[in-house]
């Protein structure tokens, strides 16, 4: 069984939305909510940013440890911050907490353009992308050292998570393994339909270009020659038959050939 409600902590990578979707579980289970960095600048007296640029990344963890002890009695959910997890005394400190961690996983890609077109990230302007996936990679196996559970947060809104995470304080030890995998997959489906999306676009700047040529919407042996590469490709994976590849091909080809008589009748 989750242990309270009431204490809640969120833990994640920077831009996994612990801010936001700790924000959407406190309104959505009537609860109060602490934000770690802005308890860490009321302390300080200032902003994050000039925390690290008047002093240091060091001065900055400090006071993050020191933050962090004396919220663990804290009633309500509390989304920390992307670094928590770097110093062996947080972690300890989060492995003892009474609170339930709830690890806000997430991928780069996404992670990283929500923060350049937030820019406030005093860490994203002093690192280079290389330095950055380091970090990641880095950070990962530690968050999951201290969670309690992970929530997959890829392509789901935050009102979505937040509910995910809501659902979780209902649960006995048995559904929680199995709310964990139910929340993989559908992250994976969030996945699969965004790349089917962005297959569709590229399927209309294809139909484009075959309107501009006088080229027909239906090219067979462009069509069999796709299902018969992808067939060699996954011909060693058990989980991709040739039938399954065949079904599949058949609603993705049949759908994009629709969408492009509609695109080359209009206009
Ligand atoms: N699930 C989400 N989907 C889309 N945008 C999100 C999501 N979660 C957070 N964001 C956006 O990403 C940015 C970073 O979120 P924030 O909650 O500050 O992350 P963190 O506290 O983990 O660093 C914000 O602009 C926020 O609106
Ligand atoms: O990942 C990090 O080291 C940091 C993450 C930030 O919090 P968010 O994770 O809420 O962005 C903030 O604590 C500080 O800029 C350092
Ligand atoms: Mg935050």
């Amino acid at each position: 069984m989750i242990k309270e409600p009431d204490t809640l902590m969120l833990i994640g990578f920077m831009g996994a939305g612990k801010t936001t979707v700790g924000r959407e579980i406190a309104r959505q289970h009537h609860s109060k909510f602490l934000d770690l960095d802005q308890e860490i600048e009321r302390a300080a007296g200032m902003s994050i940013a000039q925390i690290f640029q008047k002093h240091d990344e060091n001065y900055f963890r400090r006071l993050e440890t020191q933050v962090l002890s004396q919220v663990q009695t804290f009633n309500g959910v509390v989304a920390t911050g992307g670094g928590v997890v770097e110093r062996a005394e947080n972690r300890e400190i989060l492995k003892n907490s009474p609170a339930t961690l709830v690890y806000l996983h997430g991928n780069l890609e996404s992670t990283i353009s929500r923060l350049l077109a937030e820019g406030q990230r005093p860490l994203l302007q002093e690192k280079s992308t290389a330095d950055f996936f380091q970090l990641w990679e880095a950070r990962d196996p530690k968050y999951q050292e201290v969670a309690n559970f992970t929530v997959e947060t890829v392509g789901k809104t935050p009102q979505r998570i937040a509910a995910e995470i809501v659902a979780l304080f209902s649960a006995n030890e048995d559904e929680l393994a199995f709310l964990a995998l139910r929340s993989q997959i559908d992250a994976f489906d969030r996945q699969l339909f965004d790349i089917i999306s962005k297959r569709m676009e590229v399927v209309l700047a294809v139909a484009n270009y075959k309107k501009k040529v006088g080229m027909s919407v239906s090219q067979p042996t462009r069509m069999s020659n796709m299902r018969a590469a992808l067939k060699v490709d996954y011909a060693k994976n058990p989980n991709i038959s040739d039938e399954f590849i065949d079904e599949l091909m058949t609603i993705l080809l049949e759908t994009a050939m629709k969408r492009e008589d509609e695109e080359m009748q209009r206009g």
